[in-house]
């Protein structure tokens, strides 16, 4: 069974067609990037894939569920691209007060902060961190509850690049675990290091491959200029 399967997915956000008729599946236990420019719509798909966005049709089912179902809360997690922590909690409490919820223990919390690299922070306020520092103690407050399907919405902005390589190593682990992770970006080093992309192009998408097969079919090695070449192949189809 797939993780997610979007099937004619069309989303509008004010007067404008956000998502123009999506269809894809999430395969489970891999990690699966959603890259696209600025604008593209990837923020409002995940929402879509979590269930808090109105969609105008179409339909997202996640572990085989409705998305947003009662029965997804403790399966799915999310990272928002805007920190959702407690700023006048310690980051051992964040992490804490999400174990709780899901079921968790002190354990389980300081094993996330770990995972993000915030162990020697622990004892923070969330007032007191650095943008990148709360972006982690977000991630860390998702991963406590050991979710099945992880949506991560550009979880690795402003963090340095050993951070980065961290979390993308503990992303990976996780799908070798067995979770599904669909991890937005527009950094196209990351695009490399997913098992599959998906390339998101104003609401609708471009590719939908691993990233050998992306490279294949564009004929270039670097993924970023792959990416350029399967937006003028579309450009000059459309003209
Ligand atoms: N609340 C809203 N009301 C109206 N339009 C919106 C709203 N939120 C987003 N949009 C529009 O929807 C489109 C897609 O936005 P979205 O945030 O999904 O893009 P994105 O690919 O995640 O961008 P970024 O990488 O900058 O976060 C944009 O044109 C944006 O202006």
């Amino acid at each position: 069974m797939n993780a997610v399967t979007v099937t004619d997915l069309v989303v509008d956000r004010g007067k404008r067609r956000v998502l123009d008729g999506l269809s894809f599946t999430v395969p489970p236990g891999q990690v699966t990037g959603l890259l696209g420019p600025s604008g593209s719509g990837k923020s409002t798909l995940l929402r879509a894939v979590v269930g808090v966005q109105v969609v105008r049709s179409g339909g997202v089912t996640v572990l085989g569920e409705p998305a947003g179902s009662p029965a997804l809360r403790s399966r799915v997690g999310y990272v928002t691209q805007a920190p959702s922590v407690y700023a006048d909690l310690t980051v051992r409490e964040n992490a804490r007060y999400f174990a709780a919820l899901y079921g968790r223990g002190a354990k389980e919390a300081d094993a996330a902060l770990a995972a993000v690299g915030l162990a020697g922070a622990a004892g923070q306020l969330v007032e007191n961190l650095s943008g990148g520092q709360r972006g982690r103690a977000s991630l860390a407050c998702a991963l406590v509850g050991d979710p099945e399907v992880l949506v991560l919405d550009e979880p690795t902005v402003g963090l340095d690049p050993v951070l980065r390589v961290e979390l993308w190593a503990r992303f990976h682990a996780l799908a070798a675990a067995g979770a599904t992770l669909l991890v937005s970006s527009h950094v196209m080093d990351e695009a490399a290091r997913c098992d599959r992309l998906l390339l998101l192009r104003d609401g609708a998408l471009l590719a939908d491959a691993t990233p050998a097969e992306v490279r294949a079919e564009a004929g270039t090695d670097d993924l970023e200029d792959a990416f350029l070449r399967l937006i003028r192949a579309r450009e000059e189809v459309a003209a």
